[in-house]
């Protein structure tokens, strides 16, 4: 069956051509991701799948159906071969698994644009371009220098020996930042038919968290979460929790706001803010993909060495934004007062 692409896809057709590379953006922010060649508005970037996938729960408060599914989610990342790259991708993740950051040596042949093993499944491939559809990874533009400095602030949070519930507290405080929400098409089993579910872990002091259907869930706070001492509850919504691999490393970039109606202001606001958009599932540009895939297209045109970046759409984000909205203001940070 021939799949009908809309015409503004038609137009912009991907194209088979370098996409992405990664970079550090520096120490707090951690990596990012950079365009590859030149783009123009409604070209798209690049088409994923998904690395990760877990239970979605809206205010990702710590219930332990939601816990065990995201460090199953994880260990399945690490099994069969993708210790490295994972790693690698998600190294506070990993540091907080009792899992050491990689050396450079190690870490050389997974940030560059090709698989140094062409003959294994892609799955097994270890390189961060392995779950592109379309659009092609680049490489990497860290330094060792870059990389050894940023890696050394990481092995401060390393765990000797993680308990269970070090481990579960960490894929939590990963998945508010770094998923998500996607629309699940098939329905859940209840939480009692999930087998091997540990019991709750202790109360931590609650915090709310807010979360977005359009955006990367983010929370206010990394260090406190609500846990359920009750049975666990089977989430209610009708969502899962996705990582990409690449599509969770694009940054935020608040979108500045104006009252003004003046061109020059009006481009200024346009140039400094979020350049990308994403979609995942049947909509618009999305509709011909599969389900779970996330799609970044170009919100406005991008040269070539640009950060991707887009609006995360949450005041509360959990960290002191750098983005270069927040940074061109003389009022500095200005996410707390959007
Ligand atoms: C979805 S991840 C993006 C990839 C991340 N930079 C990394 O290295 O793994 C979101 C996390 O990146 C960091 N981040 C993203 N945008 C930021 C910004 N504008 N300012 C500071 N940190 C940011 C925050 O730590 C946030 O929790």
């Amino acid at each position: 069956m021939s799949i009908i692409l809309p015409a503004r896809f038609l137009r912009n057709a991907p194209k088979d051509a370098p996409a992405v590379r990664i970079g550090l953006v520096g120490a707090g922010v951690g990596y990012g991701l950079f365009a590859a060649r030149d783009f123009t508005k409604d070209e798209f970037i690049f088409h994923e799948a998904p690395l990760m996938t877990a239970l979605f729960n809206e205010k990702f408060s710590a219930d332990a159906s939601l816990m065990h599914s995201q460090y199953q989610a994880y260990k399945a990342a690490l099994a069969d071969g993708g210790q490295d790259i994972v790693t690698l991708a998600f190294p506070m993740l990993a540091a907080r698994n009792g899992i050491p950051p990689a050396s450079w040596e190690d870490a050389g042949p997974i940030f560059s644009a090709e698989s140094t093993e062409p003959d294994v499944t892609s799955s097994r491939k270890k390189f961060f371009g392995r779950n592109l559809v379309h659009g092609r990874f680049a490489g990497s533009i860290i330094t060792r220098e870059e990389y050894e400095t940023y890696v050394a602030g990481v092995s401060e949070m390393l765990i000797a020996n993680p308990t269970e519930e070090d481990r579960q507290k960490a894929c939590l405080d990963f998945f508010k930042h770094y998923a998500f929400q996607v629309k699940r098409t098939t329905a859940i089993p209840p939480a009692s038919d999930i087998p091997h579910l540990p019991s709750p872990s202790p109360p931590v002091s609650p915090t709310i968290v807010t979360t977005n259907t359009l955006s990367p869930i983010t929370s206010s706070s990394t260090a406190s979460a609500s846990i359920s001492t009750s049975t666990p509850p089977t989430p209610t919504t009708n969502s899962d929790a996705c990582i990409y691999l690449l599509g969770s490393l694009i940054n935020h970039c608040c979108t500045s706001p104006s009252t003004s109606s003046s061109a020059y202001v009006m481009r200024k606001r346009t140039e400094r803010g979020p350049n990308c958009e994403w979609r995942i599932g049947a909509s618009g540009l999305a509709h011909f993909v599969k389900p779970k895939h996330i799609c970044v297209q170009a919100k406005r045109d991008i040269k070539e060495g640009e950060q991707l970046t887009w609006d995360y759409g949450k005041k509360e984000k959990g960290f002191v934004c750098e983005c270069a909205t927040c940074r061109g203001t003389f009022m500095g940070y200005c996410c707390g007062v959007l």
